[in-house]
């Protein structure tokens, strides 16, 4: 007897600095574990030798904003070809910390480069990749942390040595955060809004109860129990 396959399913986490993804992605990844399921967790920029390579630039050399893009969207096109197609291929759960959202939310709405050429590199890069040569990938969910720039700011303060995106100043990361709001509002059915101005059990439950509402994970109980 053969067993199917599972579909693969790509789940891509988006938010500002400090809006608490990490916190989060190894617990989801745990849940899913547990319910049978292969996981390949992942990020971007990053997920393989070269896009680990130019994560390190583009997070710690000065650039202008078109580098910066390309950079990421040079990342993100090794990435799918090495790393989440194979593991789609598989049936796997990708859940990626971050994607191609980020380049709107970052190089579009907080450095000002231009939408259209970010969409036209959206296309060239996302195509060509899957079984499908037309399907343009995408994630199937993304999930949006969302938290105020001023609460993300006091929570990464103590948190950890910033890089140069975290030095920028609130300015920039209400621009990024405004960026989010934007693509969201541009795919409904693919973005679930977290409310992430709670605290991590509350956080925590909300993307429980996407993941059941979605068929993807059954009802849990228990999970992280985070208090803060
Ligand atoms: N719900 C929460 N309430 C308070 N602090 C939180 C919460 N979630 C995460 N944190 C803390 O905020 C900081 C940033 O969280 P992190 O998950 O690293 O964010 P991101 O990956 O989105 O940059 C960390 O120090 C983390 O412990
Ligand atoms: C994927 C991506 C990330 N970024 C930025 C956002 C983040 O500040 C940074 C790295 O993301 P992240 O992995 O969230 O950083 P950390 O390890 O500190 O939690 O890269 C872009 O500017 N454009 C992109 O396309």
């Amino acid at each position: 007897m053969t067993t199917a396959t599972p579909a693969g399913l790509f789940i891509s986490f988006e938010g500002i600095d400090g809006a608490g993804k990490s916190s989060h992605i190894a617990s989801l990844a745990q849940a899913f574990r547990d319910q049978g399921r292969t996981v390949t967790l992942t990020r971007e920029p990053g997920g393989t030798p070269l896009a680990e390579k130019l994560r390190a630039l583009m997070l710690h050399d000065a650039m202008d904003p078109l580098t910066e893009a390309l950079i990421a969207f040079a990342a993100r096109r090794d990435h799918l070809v090495q790393v989440i197609e194979p593991a789609l291929a598989r049936g796997e759960v990708v859940l990626c910390d971050r994607f191609t959202d980020a380049t709107f939310a970052y190089q579009g709405a907080g450095r000002g480069f231009d939408l259209q050429p970010l969409a036209t590199l959206e296309r060239m890069v996302q195509t060509g990749t899957a079984p499908q040569p037309d399907l343009l990938r995408e994630p199937h969910l993304t999930l949006w942390f969302d938290l105020p720039a001023e609460v993300a700011a006091e929570r990464l303060a103590s948190a950890r040595v910033p890089d140069r995106f975290e030095s920028e100043p609130g300015s920039f990361f209400a621009r990024v955060a405004q960026g989010y709001a934007s693509r969201a509002a541009a795919a409904p059915q693919r973005f679930a809004r977290i409310d992430s101005n709670a605290s991590r059990h509350a956080v925590w439950q909300q993307i429980t109860q996407v993941m059941v509402r979605r068929g993807w994970l059954a009802i849990m109980v228990g999970g992280q129990g985070g208090a803060a």
